[in-house]
């Protein structure tokens, strides 16, 4: 999927809301347990249910590795099932020496090989250039950068000093040079909103996956407003909050419920703060 037909989507939905299917078998309503592939019946009635108010779905892939074949076969079916206008992402944070990348590369993007064709997938940073650039030569695939993430041990590596600038913002320079901004996106949480001008300062254009609304508790009109540039540039995801709204037979209606929530909100916030 290209930035414009992404962002065509979005004003279209009037939404930049990423649905995060972490899909945690503990978790299903019992009524789904007795049926033949308990995830993705969830997932169905979920997708079902948000479509109208998401532009991006978000399989966290832990959550179908962990039961092996039965869980790469209930992520091919799920990914199948995700409306073609949608941009689909695979949260699988991978990087590893070249030639290996290549192969993760092909495990989201080449459905000839494995089966899935997902737009886009997460990847650390950690290995550096040649890690990240074998899945960048897929043609309207994209990269999403781990940058500056939502969860406590950020501060662990992340915001260290490297010189004159934060270790972040070295990944979020450095990474400029591998790849452009119809090929590279970067994760920001939304727990460190405070720190979206720095790294606006440093990526002006490109999309950033803000996940950490919700269960985290990050501000969605903070990420909105520091955030947001002229071709809105923000996927903000929720997961839990959204999957998980109930637990009874009734959880597709108020994941439904929940997602429009936010979508009213992120229309508000795209009349305020979109970049004229
Ligand atoms: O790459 C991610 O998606 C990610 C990066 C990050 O910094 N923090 C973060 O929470 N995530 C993912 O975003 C989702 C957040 O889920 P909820 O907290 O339930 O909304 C999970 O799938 C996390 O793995």
């Amino acid at each position: 999927m290209t930035k414009q037909e992404l962002f065509g989507q979005i004003l279209s939905k009037k939404s930049y809301l990423c649905v995060g299917l972490d899909t945690d078998l503990q978790k299903l309503p019992k009524h789904l347990l007795d049926t033949e592939d308990p995830i993705f019946e969830f997932n169905k009635q979920i997708i079902d249910a948000t479509k109208q108010y998401a532009v991006a779905y978000k399989p966290n892939i832990a959550f179908y590795e962990a039961f092996g074949a039965k869980g790469w076969e209930s992520l091919q079916k799920t990914l199948a099932y995700i409306p073609k206008e949608c941009f689909t992402i695979a949260d699988a944070k991978r990087g590893d020496i070249g030639n290996t990348s290549g192969l993760y590369a092909r495990a989201f993007f080449d459905p000839n090989s494995s089966g899935l064709d997902f737009d886009s997938v997460t990847v650390a940073p950690y290995m550096g250039e040649d890690s990240v650039t074998p899945f960048l030569t897929f043609p309207n695939k994209w990269v999403i950068l781990l940058a500056l993430t939502s969860n406590g041990g950020s501060k662990d590596f992340q915001t260290l000093s490297v010189g004159d600038k934060a270790l972040f913002e070295e990944v979020l320079t450095k990474s400029q040079e591998w790849g452009t901004d119809e090929q590279l996106m970067y994760v920001v949480g939304a727990t460190k909103a405070d720190m979206l001008a720095q790294v606006r300062a440093l990526a002006p254009e490109h999309f950033l996956l803000v996940p950490g609304v919700g269960a985290q508790g990050g501000s969605l009109e903070e990420v909105s407003k520091y955030g947001m540039n002229s071709t809105c540039g923000l996927l903000v995801n929720s997961s839990r909050a959204i999957i998980y709204a109930s637990s009874g037979e009734d959880f597709a209606e108020k994941a439904a419920e929940e997602a429009q929530k936010v979508q009213a909100e992120m229309a508000q916030y795209l009349d305020l703060y979109l970049k004229k």
